[in-house]
């Protein structure tokens, strides 16, 4: 069935996806579709694959938006572990950008990266701490790395803040070496009632294990490069040098760059992306390494195929549905994200480019959705937000409920990080176009306060309606998942009720 619906300015190519019945006049969002089972031959959700066809080296199809309330080392250190990749924001210096892929780069593929402290801080520099990482403890580590305790949350609030950690820690550790058995660390963790096993080699700290860490590294794959490193992904904006900044990148060992602006489809790109490209392919041919290149942000099929001729890779999709943004309100531009995704998925597929589905996403269902329209990964930034992985401090309302702060990359307080090294008059000209939100409150939900366990649900979800759809990938979810257009009662009829009627 054609999704064209005599749309005169765009030759909109047929969508893959099956349609129940025809597509209304109006365009669509995730809230306003469903998909319908089919028979399948797919026994078990654990037998369906979800790496990307977009060549990025994802295991799973789930990206964490270039933004700097969201996007970190931690953040990105921790998806990798689960198969997914982080693009660290365009607005960081280069040098800052450099170290970070060094970091990720050479964090363990398997063990978690442990908060250290040493006896002799103090209690309140240890709770500072614990908040940076989901297993919420801390390893206490001498002068050469060698570890004598672990604290936790609950060792560290039932003294006084200025005593010091050597106080408190418990000191009976479950150590173990780098070959250790993963199943018998867990039975081991289980048995004693621990939370976490310091990996030690050498005498050194190399990371730790927890139970909930093995369980997943039996479920997902890390993102890892041709070495078996980490993934990392860079953004990198159309203005200022962007050749020496792609080089540096490249130099560094990002694994995918996206060139990133708010109109993706104007000229500025094509000559930047241009030059992207050129930079890409010199790297290919001094390294053998091919690093896809990302661009946009685009929702027409037009915008799809100029960006895909330019030379991207992957075309990322959205204007106007990301949580933080204010573009479709200030402008009236903007296009709702399953049309957006289905038409440029379309247009980008006869080019063999790739989508990106970005922003929007809340539940599990919207990634399920972008993936039906023919997205190969999705973008997600605000949600990622509120997690302990994510770059902000950790806060607590009166209510004593824990947040972070996110803002947009085209807000104010972006713009003015931005453009420091211009002229006054220049920045506060640029403030004035603001399109974004400079503060919002994303909290932490209490039952998936980290980053991976908002994966697991998100994982779980759409392993599952692959089975629904009998597909057994990416590719075939495509072509098998049947969706139908809903009214907002037939949304609400989905939703859970957690009280009563
Ligand atoms: N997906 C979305 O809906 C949106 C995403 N964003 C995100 O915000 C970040 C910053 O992007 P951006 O604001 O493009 O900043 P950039 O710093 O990348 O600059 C954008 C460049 O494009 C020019 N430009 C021309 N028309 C427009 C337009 N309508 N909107 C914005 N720039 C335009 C600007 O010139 P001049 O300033 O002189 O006009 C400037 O040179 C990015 O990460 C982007 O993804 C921002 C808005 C929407
Ligand atoms: N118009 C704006 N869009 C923005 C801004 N900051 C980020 N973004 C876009 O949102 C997505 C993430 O969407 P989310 O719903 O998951 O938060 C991001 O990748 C950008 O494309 C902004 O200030 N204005
Ligand atoms: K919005």
């Amino acid at each position: 069935m054609s999704a064209n619906r005599g749309v005169p300015t765009n030759d909109v190519k047929s969508p893959s996806v099956k349609l129940l019945g025809d597509l209304p006049p109006f365009d669509l969002t995730y809230s306003d579709v469903f998909m319908v089972p089919s028979r399948s031959s797919v026994t078990s959700r654990l037998d369906v694959d979800l790496s990307t066809p977009d060549g990025v080296g994802t295991t799973i199809p789930l990206v964490v938006a270039n933004m700097t309330a969201v996007s970190g080392r931690r953040m990105a250190e921790t998806v990798a572990r689960r198969g997914a990749i982080a693009v660290l924001p365009q607005d960081i210096p280069i040098h800052a950008v450099t170290e970070t892929i060094e970091y990720v780069k050479a964090a363990h593929p398997i063990y978690e990266s442990p908060v250290t402290v040493s006896a002799d801080a103090p209690v309140a520099a240890a709770l500072a701490l614990l908040g940076k990482r989901a297993h919420q403890a801390a390893v206490v580590v001498d002068p050469d790395r060698h570890p004598v305790g672990v604290v936790t949350d609950g060792d560290l609030r039932k003294v006084d803040r200025f005593a010091t950690v050597g106080h408190v820690m418990s000191t009976e550790l479950f150590t173990v070496g780098p070959d250790a058995d993963l199943d018998s660390v867990f039975d081991g963790l289980a048995k004693q009632h621990l939370g976490l096993a310091p990996v030690v080699a050498d005498g050194q700290l190399q990371g730790v294990l927890t139970r909930k860490g093995i369980l997943r590294s039996a479920i997902y794959s890390p993102a890892l490069d041709a070495q078996g490193r980490l993934r990392i992904g860079t953004a990198i904006g159309i203005n200022g040098d962007v050749a020496a900044k792609a080089k540096a990148m490249l130099e560094s060992g990002a694994d995918v760059l996206v060139v990133d602006t708010a109109h993706g489809h104007q000229d500025k790109m094509i000559d930047a992306l241009s030059v992207v490209k050129a930079t890409r392919d010199a790297h290919e041919a001094a390294t053998g390494v091919r690093v896809p290149v990302a661009a946009g942000n685009v929702v027409t099929p037009d915008g799809a195929r100029d960006l895909a001729t330019a030379g991207a890779d992957i075309i990322k999709v959205g204007v106007g549905p990301g949580a933080m943004c204010t573009t479709r309100m200030m402008t009236g531009v903007g296009r709702p994200q399953f049309s957006a995704v289905l038409e440029c998925a379309a247009a980008a597929t006869e080019l063999g480019a790739h989508v990106w589905a970005d922003g929007g996403v809340k539940y599990p269902r919207d990634v399920a959705l972008a993936l039906a329209a023919g997205a190969a990964s999705v973008m997600i930034g605000s949600w990622f937000a509120g997690t302990w992985e994510s770059p902000g401090d950790l806060n607590r309302d009166a209510s004593g409920r824990f947040y972070k702060e996110s803002f947009g990359m085209a807000s104010a307080r972006a713009v003015s990080n931005r453009t420091q090294g211009r002229s006054a008059f220049d920045r506060a000209r640029s403030a004035l176009f603001e399109e974004g939100i400079s503060s919002s409150k994303m909290y932490l939900d209490p039952a998936r306060p980290g980053v991976e366990d908002l994966i697991d649900s998100i994982v779980a979800g759409v392993r599952s309606s692959f089975t629904y759809a009998g597909a057994r990938d990416i590719a075939q979810f495509r072509e098998r998942a049947t969706v139908g257009v809903q009214s907002a009662s037939g949304y609400d009829e989905g939703r859970p009720r957690e009280t009563s009627w």
